[in-house]
């Protein structure tokens, strides 16, 4: 996990939506989507080719109409205030279509111009900004055309952040760029959180998302499976490896492990012997790292004797592979964590962010 600073909760959801559902004819995209995403999140959205990530996206957005349920942005639904929302948001859908000869600086004039942002030194100012939030400030200069693949979608930030947004939703922001420009994207989200931008943001990557997001929701076939707090899934996922000296203390080992599990030791979960690359047994033990001491002792209490013994963290992946592993249930209910505090509807319109002059 990385160490940014994310701004304390203040209770409010920025976004939250209600069994929000689109059907395309006879396709459910999604079904029945309860997310909440809080001020100062930075949300990984995840989910195989398919799933919904960009359909809710576009709900989100006003761009179609659910076929049934609610989306609220800022304490107001988005079928009824939209512009009011819109005005705080900065999203990227779609790669944003820029003038190939026009300099980067230029191509941001004229996204400002067509927006109706007034010219003038506030924008001038403004331009610099979002340049060196994205850290494009001196490339500003050179045309479009001759920018990376990487520095085009960090234009296309910049043009988002251009009315200074609280809430930034990058629809798989990474896809298509090289090692370094996923570094720079991620450090540049790892910026706008620093900002105290609610940030949104659909991804395949997971390891990305391990290291930017501090919640996530995972969709599989339009349902929400999982949504929670970054840490406390990798905390679930914990493991604790054993390596043994012979096969027979391994099953040994797992026989008293499983035993145990039934009376004493409830915290172990699924134990498992697999072999390392020498083909020594190995037995990993779903269980808390800091119950690693715990296991030893058990053991030690059987006249077995580990020849090693690591904590394993947890990894984004194994959540997500076993969530999206599940079959499909009939009448599958999305799982859903328990709701930060709502706090009173008072409170959902005293925080505006100042923006640009429009
Ligand atoms: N306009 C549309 N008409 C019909 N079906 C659609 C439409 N838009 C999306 N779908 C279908 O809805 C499902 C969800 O698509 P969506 O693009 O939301 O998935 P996704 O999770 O964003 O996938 P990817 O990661 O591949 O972009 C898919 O089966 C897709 O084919």
């Amino acid at each position: 996990m990385s160490d940014i600073s994310i701004p304390p909760y203040d209770g409010m959801p920025v976004i939250s939506t209600q069994r929000l559902t689109k059907a395309f004819g006879n396709l459910v995209a999604v079904n029945d989507l309860n997310l909440q995403v809080m001020r100062g999140d930075v949300f990984g959205f995840l989910g195989p080719n398919g799933s919904g990530k960009t359909t809710t996206i576009r709900m989100l957005l006003g761009l179609i109409h659910p076929t049934a349920g609610r989306a609220v942005l800022f304490g107001m639904d988005n079928a009824y205030q939209l512009p009011a929302i819109l005005q705080r948001i900065g999203a990227i859908v779609e790669t944003p279509t820029f003038y190939p000869y026009l300099s980067g600086l230029d191509n941001l004039r004229v996204i400002a111009a067509n927006s109706g942002m007034v010219l003038g030194r506030a924008n001038n100012r403004r331009y610099e900004e979002v340049l060196d939030i994205v850290e494009l400030r001196q490339y500003q200069q050179l045309a479009y055309r001759n920018y990376s693949l990487g520095m085009k979608q960090r234009l296309g930030i910049a043009a988002a952040l251009l009315a200074d947004p609280e809430l930034v939703m990058l629809d798989e922001p990474t896809n298509g760029l090289d090692p370094a420009g996923v570094i720079e994207i991620r450090k540049l989200i790892q910026r706008l959180a620093g900002l105290g931008k609610t940030i949104f943001l659909s991804s395949h990557i997971l390891f990305e998302v391990q290291q930017v997001c501090n919640r996530v929701a995972i969709l599989r076939k339009g349902n929400l499976v999982k949504q929670g707090d970054v840490k406390e899934l990798l905390r679930e996922k914990e493991q604790v490896e054993i390596r043994m000296n012979r096969a027979e203390e391994a099953q040994e080992a797992l026989r008293i492990l499983q035993h145990l599990k039934g009376q004493e030791a409830s915290w172990i979960g699924h134990i498992a012997i697999e072999q390392n690359a020498l083909r020594q047994p190995l037995l990993l033990v779903d269980a808390p790292a800091a119950r690693s001491a715990d296991i030893n002792r058990l053991l030690a209490r059987h006249e077995l004797f580990a020849a090693e013994l690591h904590p394993r963290e947890g990894s984004l992946e194994a959540v997500y592979l076993q969530a999206t592993a599940q079959p499909n249930q009939p009448g599958e209910m999305p799982v859903v964590e328990a709701p930060y505090e709502q706090k009173k509807a008072a409170d959902r319109t005293t925080d505006r962010t100042k923006g640009v002059a429009k």
